[in-house]
């Protein structure tokens, strides 16, 4: 399938010259102005007081920056000029830094509008274009707009790998070898009947096939690492009333979110925080008690926080440690009690408890005698079947720092490492279409001795979703959805 999205070098020449301010708003010491379009160089020579020749391409320059017309002299700043096609959009391309007052800003900003067709860019249409001249396919782009949006390490790590085209590379790799397959389907067809064709071609699509779906499985069946990774990690704190959930959350956020007080019961609505440990990004939820309440209004609190925990990636379960025996096997008990107690109503206690999704936190640890502290720390270690136990105190942040390194590790293995490996799925987009290619193949599978037709239209299926994820075939409302997300000047 040809890639209908590319536009001609003719239709790009033309289009309309567009210009924004592509640094961020607010008082900031340089702001940079971006044009893209044929009208840049007009813009440029005009207004930098350029006579002669276009400066040499990507050099800057200190220039008086003009009104094209009044001549007024707005600001003095660097000036550079990027001749198609070595631009980030494939057109021709200036930038003005200038200074980041507002009203230098918008002096400049008018000044560019004077120009003849020139117009204000809209949002996300400087990587339209990029996109549309084939400098960046789709999964690119929205590596580059989580890249803006990246707040931790690991985010911009899980971006930057997306933006360079790893993700985008695997795909078209798939794409190219679909291509291949249908082409083989296509030529059996068409010659089988006249014995043109040798006989093995269709042993070959075959076996290409279910390389191709294992791939896909491995790839699909990677639970939600890099979408996790990309949006953070749901972490919520359950637990009986009092043990210290709200302390615990206030403890790590670093400042009074919930509200904590000695009557049960105090948490109703579910108080969320964004937090980065370590890199990764994890939302955290404080929840209700949970306990029976004759209360309305703390029941639909306690209700909510079922939820919560059903929804969690994982679930951090608060233990007033002061309720525990001091016998290790009476105090797994009540912990295994309290681990039921909050697990989803549907698992079953028989179950095997799904500790990776489960951290134990003992609390008020400055409550017990310190040798009782110990032993319990000890004993608990040993028991076997219980998510891994961190004690702690809120109130003296005891033992907060190798709580805070078991959830860093937790929260990694959730999110896997950005870096190694073979790039991960990062949105549910892509999943969705991924799934549809992978039930496409399966038809070419289950119509191959039946019917050639069908089976070759479920690889022709199958390129189409592929095609879908890269951009090269697709609706313009994909299209459209994907570039809202960018702000204006990117
Ligand atoms: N001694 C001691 N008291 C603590 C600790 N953490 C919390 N508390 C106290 O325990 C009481 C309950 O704390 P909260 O954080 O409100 O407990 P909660 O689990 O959110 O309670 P609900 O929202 O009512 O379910 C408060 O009086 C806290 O000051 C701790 O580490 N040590
Ligand atoms: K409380
Ligand atoms: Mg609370």
């Amino acid at each position: 399938m040809p890639p209908c999205r590319l536009l001609s070098t003719a239709a790009l020449a033309d289009a309309e010259t567009i210009f924004a301010l592509s640094s961020g708003h607010g008082r900031c010491g340089v702001a940079v102005v971006r044009t893209s379009g044929p009208a840049s160089a007009t813009a440029l020579k005009r207004m930098a007081g350029l006579t002669g020749n276009l400066p040499p391409p990507r050099t800057a320059l200190l220039r008086s920056i003009t009104h094209p017309q009044s001549k007024e002299v707005l600001d003095r700043g660097l000036v550079l000029w990027f001749p198609a096609p070595h631009s980030f959009t494939g057109e021709d391309c200036v930038e003005f830094h200038i200074h980041g007052g507002p009203a230098v800003i918008t002096a400049v900003l008018q000044a560019l509008g004077s120009v003849a067709g020139m117009r204000p860019a809209d949002a996300g249409e400087f990587t339209r274009r990029a996109f549309q001249a084939g400098k960046l396919g789709l999964t690119e782009v929205e590596g580059l707009g989580d890249l803006i949006h990246a707040e931790t390490e690991a985010q911009r790590r899980q971006a930057l790998r997306q933006m360079s085209g790893e993700l985008g590379r695997l795909y078209q790799d798939w794409s190219h070898r679909l291509k291949r397959c249908l082409a083989h389907v296509e030529a059996f067809i068409d010659f089988s009947e006249d014995e043109l064709i040798e006989d093995g071609v269709l042993n070959q699509v075959d076996s290409s096939v279910c390389d191709l779906q294992a791939e896909m499985e491995r790839h699909l069946k990677d639970e939600r690492r890099g979408e996790r990774l990309r949006s953070g990690v749901q972490v919520v704190i359950a637990g009986a009333t009092n043990a210290g959930k709200s302390s615990l959350l206030n403890t790590l956020c670093q400042r009074p979110a919930a509200i904590v007080s000695p009557i049960a019961g105090t948490t109703r609505d579910v108080v969320e925080t964004a937090l980065d440990i370590g890199g990764f990004p994890i939302l955290l939820s404080d929840t209700a008690g949970l306990r029976d309440s004759p209360d309305l209004v703390e029941r639909e609190g306690v209700r909510r926080a079922r939820e919560r925990v059903e929804q969690a990636d994982l679930t951090l379960v608060v233990v007033d440690c002061a309720h525990l025996s001091s016998d290790a096997q009476q105090a797994a008990a009540f912990i295994r009690g309290h681990l039921t107690s909050v697990l989803p109503t549907q698992e079953q206690p028989e179950t095997v408890f799904p500790t990776d999704r489960f951290l134990l936190v003992l609390n008020k640890s400055d409550l017990l005698p310190e040798e009782q502290k110990q032993k319990l720390d000890r004993e608990l270690r040993c028991v076997s079947g219980l998510p891994p136990v961190c004690l702690i105190s809120c109130h003296t942040n005891d033992g907060l720092q190798d709580f805070l390194t078991v959830l860093h590790s937790s929260v990694k293995t959730l999110c896997g490492d950005p870096l190694s490996g073979a790039p991960t799925l990062t949105q549910a987009r892509h999943r969705a279409h991924l799934q549809q290619c992978f039930a496409a193949l399966a038809q070419y599978q289950r119509y191959r001795d039946m019917d050639m037709a069908l089976a070759a239209e479920g690889v022709r299926l199958a390129l189409t979703s592929l095609g879908r994820i890269t951009g090269r075939v697709g609706a313009e409302e994909i299209l459209d959805i994907i570039f809202k997300d960018f702000c204006i000047g990117k």
